[in-house]
């Protein structure tokens, strides 16, 4: 998707937003997976069918989000999946608190590519980023190849929180966005006494099951 065609990309969140008091957050994984259709699904709760057309480098949205009454800024940054812009990419990673990490669960080899997105989060990204995985296109059940079951696995080797998502529909789209925003508010202001704020444990309380009730 070209960056440029979407009127609210670079457009920030009006005069309230502070750069100083931004929380970084990327979104990477293969070309294709729905990157940008998550984002704008997010942004503006809308998706955009039709033909696929790749994003070209990288561009973000601004966007603020209530947590527990408290406001939390996010900079959203959508990267381009193709190998070709992955040397542009990986510059981003190294200020970047969060990164949602997506693959398809209609494409086998862009969940098998998720190990070595991993391994170049490990080398680019900062020690404690807090990584999220989603597995996309959760409504496509017809063509699904991925089954929850090896998402979960997966995550719970690497230690990460995990859901599947759908960007058409927006199952689970604000619910992945608000859970980074919970957790990067919750170790701005942590006091070292303070019981801790569990993403994981937040995440499996909160997501719905793909196949149970609708997709909405
Ligand atoms: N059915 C369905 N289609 C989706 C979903 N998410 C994205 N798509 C479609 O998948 C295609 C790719 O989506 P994009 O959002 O452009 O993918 P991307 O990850 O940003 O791709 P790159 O920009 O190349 O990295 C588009 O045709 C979208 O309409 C989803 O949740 N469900």
């Amino acid at each position: 998707m070209d960056l440029q065609r979407l009127d609210s990309y670079q457009a920030g969140a009006g005069p309230d937003f502070r750069e100083h008091l931004l929380h970084k957050t990327i979104l990477v994984g293969d070309s294709g997976v729905g990157k940008t259709s998550l984002l704008v699904q997010f942004d503006q709760g809308k998706f955009i069918p039709g033909s696929f057309s790749a994003t070209v480098g990288i561009g973000f949205t601004n966007k603020i989000v209530t947590v527990d009454g408290a406001k939390v800024k996010l900079q959203i940054w959508d990267t381009a999946g193709q190998e070709r812009f992955r040397s542009v990419t990986h510059a981003y990673y190294r200020d970047a608190q969060a990164l949602l990490l997506l693959y398809d669960i209609t494409n086998k080899s862009s969940f098998d590519n998720i190990r070595a997105w991993l391994t170049e989060i490990d080398e680019y990204a900062q020690r404690d980023v807090v990584i999220m995985l989603l597995g996309n296109k959760a409504d496509v059940s017809s063509e699904r190849v991925i089954r929850l079951e090896d998402g979960e696995m997966l995550a719970r080797e690497y230690g990460v929180p995990f859901m599947e998502t759908s960007a058409k529909t927006g199952m689970n789209v604000e619910l992945a966005f608000l859970a980074i925003a919970k957790e990067l508010k919750y170790r701005a202001g942590r006091q070292a006494e303070e019981p801790g704020f569990q993403i994981r444990d937040y995440v499996e309380s909160q997501k719905k099951r793909p196949g149970c009730c609708s997709f909405l």
